[in-house]
């Protein structure tokens, strides 16, 4: 694959519009390379210009909140970008799937607004009456992202079939409204239960046929990259949960104001942090990641070490706060 991943008359001229971007437009530095070494532009004959201009349209349309800003998109796609090389899944997913994971992944959270559905719901805010509250948040991250694809200048699709280009519309809808976190128990289900059937049919490797089949497995990955911080090492983990508490925390400001109660996660607690974390990840996070982990095993057994180190690190830090708080007490 060439440099710039694309043969280009003018080398010099695209390699100076990408290099501005590394700096300040991680979303569209890391989405733009993602794109090249899975040789997407070249498949989809994708027109380097309009990525360029779409990235720039998705990146300033992510807004500036703590968490769910566009490093979190940025973050997501690259975690997506990885979990797609694990050996157990690597052959079984064509480019178009991979076109749509990744696509799907950078947009999920574009235009977040820094607070929860369920706040946007009590809210009664016009995105939760447009939605009928029914996964409010995705409903309008895929809009917002497709919305964008409409001027001809972003619309990186353009050389696709009309056929291929609903196939890719229905599998990036599903996947982005997969990633609301009130869909995860069912998710969760349903992928334990498909991996359970497969493993009755005995084959040692994943053979999906079915559309419902391959959508789920990357319904749950889509999931799996955006539940990725706590697998990540430590300090990279402590900064993510840090932005998300001050996001969660800002809310609950909002909730105490309007006379709202205060949802559980947003009080501003010392202890919130740790036992929060430490009942997010038994409930949701470690239940997916051994899920997911039994499909790839064992390319998932250093994220299973990590997401352990980082609990019991939440458990430790958890014990040191009581016991002191005991002493004063
Ligand atoms: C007080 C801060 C706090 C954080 C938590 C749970 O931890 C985390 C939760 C989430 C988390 O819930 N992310 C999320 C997803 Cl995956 C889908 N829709 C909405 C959201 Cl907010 C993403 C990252 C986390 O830690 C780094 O519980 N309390
Ligand atoms: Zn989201
Ligand atoms: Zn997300």
């Amino acid at each position: 694959i060439p440099e710039l991943g694309v043969e280009t008359p003018q080398p010099e001229e695209l390699r100076v519009e990408l290099n501005p971007i590394s700096g300040e437009r991680p979303l569209t530095a890391i989405t733009y390379r993602i794109f090249q070494e899975r040789d997407l532009i070249r498949t989809f004959s994708i027109e380097p210009h309009k990525l360029l201009s779409y990235l720039f349209a998705l990146e300033d349309s992510y807004q500036q909140v703590p968490y769910h800003n566009k490093l979190h998109g940025a973050d997501v796609c690259q975690s997506m970008h990885v979990l797609l090389n694990s050996s157990g899944i690597k052959d079984v997913f064509n480019e178009f799937e991979i076109l749509a994971a990744i696509f799907a992944a950078v947009v999920h959270d574009v235009h977040h607004s820094g607070l929860t559905n369920p706040f946007l719901i009590k809210t009664k805010n016009d995105l939760a009456i447009l939605y009928n509250n029914e996964s409010v948040l995705e409903n309008h991250h895929v809009a917002v992202a497709f919305k964008l694809l409409q001027a001809d200048e972003r619309n990186i699709f353009s050389n696709l079939s009309a056929e291929q280009m609903e196939t890719l519309r229905k599998r990036v809808v599903d996947m982005v409204l997969a990633t609301d976190m009130a869909k995860h128990k069912t998710l969760l289900a349903d992928f334990q239960n498909l991996l359970e059937a497969k493993k009755m049919s005995g084959n040692d490797y994943l053979t999906l046929e079915s559309y419902d089949d391959r959508i789920l497995v990357l319904k749950n990955l889509i999931h799996c990259a955006d539940l990725s911080n706590m697998t990540k090492p430590l300090d990279t983990y402590s900064k993510w949960i840090d932005r998300l508490m001050v996001e969660f925390w800002k809310q609950g400001d909002a909730e105490r104001d309007l006379g709202l109660d205060i949802s559980p996660m947003c009080v501003r607690s010392p202890t919130t942090k740790d036992k929060h974390q430490i009942g997010f990840i038994n409930s949701f996070v470690h239940p997916l990641w051994e899920t997911w982990g039994s499909l790839v095993y064992p390319d998932a057994n250093t994220i299973l070490e990590t997401l352990a180190q980082n609990r019991e690190w939440h458990e430790a830090s958890l014990a040191a706060l009581t016991s002191s708080t005991t002493d004063n007490s």
